[in-house]
Formats: C-alpha cells, structure tokens, sequence
C-alpha cells in the first residue's frame, strides 16, 4: 500500500510525458554505464561518477555563492517542505553549460527544455519533505508553468559529497533510500510509461544528521521552458 496517495490530477501534458519518458528509457537502457534501481512501479536510474571530484569541489564553491533560504513553489509551505538553502547557479556561466550539456546529452533531451540547474545545501537538521517534482495542475502557478514549458518530465540531480549521516534521498511509497555519493547523479522518469504522473516518485531529502549535503538538481519540461 502507498504511503502517499493524492486523489488524481488533470494531466494535459500526458502524450509528451509518455513520449519523452519513452525516449529517455531507451537511452538509458542502452548506457552501460547507467544503473536501473530494481523497483517495478518507478523509474530511476544511477550513474556513478557522473562528475569528477574536481567538478564537484567546483560546484560546491557556486551552490555557497548563491544559496539562500529555500523557496518552493507552493510559498505558504516556504520554510515547512524545504529548509536547506539554495539558489539558482549561472545559466551563462561556461562550466555550468558544460555540465548542463552532459545531462541533456545523457537524457537526449534538447537543452532548452532544461530548467537552470539549482543548488542546494543542507546543515544539519536540514530536509526537503516528502514531495513530488511534478506540478500540481490544481495549483494556481499552474497556469502559468503550463505556458513556460510544461509538466515537469524528468528529474537529474547530482550529489555533490558524501554525507556523514543521514540526507537520503528516499522514495516513501517504493521503499527506496538512496544516500548521497559524490558525483554521482540520479535521474527519475515523473511520469509512468503510459505518461500518467506517478505518485510513486514522491520522494524526500532526509534530514542531514551530521555534515553538510551539497546537490544539483535539474528538471525538464516537455516543451522548452522558459
Ligand atoms: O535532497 C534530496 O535528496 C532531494 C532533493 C529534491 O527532491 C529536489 O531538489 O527536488
Ligand atoms: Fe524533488
């Protein structure tokens, strides 16, 4: 039984969810060097290594250049859903494009479907709850995400340390904890094959017990954002 069950919602983008889902699979499938996590009603892949230490050192120094408190979408839930801090890095900037580049050519998917990679560090006692990265298209910003891109198709997001203790990223309803490695990058598909948003991915970033956590996360739209 899941853990987290929503009544469903309105899904106007479910042809381009099922389509890029469709594409993204087989990309992967193909990569030997991506990692399918064993769990029927979700799909997430790993990739270790996906950034080299060096890469990652380079990312840190931009994520504490620009992280500030968390601001999610749904604002009355600032500071309740999401406590780390986090900021948008620097579309322009030239090591960003280049790493941005690496995961739309992983994923296959056109860069401008891309959303800016954000930034995110977690001190201890820090956490993003339970939550799912696709939008809610009962939600009043929904109105305006559906005209600059879409639903939310793919999530990719690295991990910029090893933590301590604690700052998994866990999937509640399928029982997945995955804890953070450094440069290795996760990418889950939003939606299900049939292209239906999948209440299966909600997914949380456990508290931070003893270090700091540092990610990147990138979403994709289905049509180009922005
Ligand atoms: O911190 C994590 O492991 C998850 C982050 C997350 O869910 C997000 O940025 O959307
Ligand atoms: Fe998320």
């Amino acid at each position: 039984m899941s853990l987290y069950q929503y009544p469903p919602c309105p899904n106007p983008d479910k042809v381009a969810l099922l389509r890029v889902g469709a594409h993204v699979r087989r990309r992967l499938s193909a990569d030997p060097l991506a990692e399918k996590v064993p769990v029927e009603t979700a799909e997430i892949w790993a990739i270790p290594e996906f950034v080299s230490p060096a890469e990652c050192e380079q990312l840190i120094a931009m994520v504490d250049r620009t992280a500030r408190p968390s601001d999610t979408l749904d604002h009355g839930y600032e500071g309740v859903w999401r406590t780390s801090y986090s900021g948008d890095v620097d579309r322009d900037d030239s090591f960003v494009k280049m790493i941005e580049r690496r995961i739309d050519d992983l994923l296959g998917i056109p860069h401008e479907n891309g959303e800016t990679m954000q930034g995110q560090r977690y001190e201890p006692g820090q956490e993003f709850k339970p939550h799912m990265d696709w939008f809610w298209t009962k939600a009043p910003y929904w109105k305006v995400e559906a005209k600059r891109g879409g639903q939310r198709c793919i999530t990719a997001m690295i991990y910029l340390n090893d933590v301590e203790e604690g700052g998994q990223t866990e999937f509640p309803n399928i029982g997945v904890s995955i804890p953070p490695q450094r440069g290795a990058l996760i990418v889950w598909n939003n939606a299900a094959p049939d292209g239906s948003l999948n209440q299966d991915t909600i997914h949380a970033g456990t508290p931070v017990i003893r270090g700091v956590k540092y990610i990147i996360t990138k979403w994709y739209r289905v049509r180009k954002w922005g």
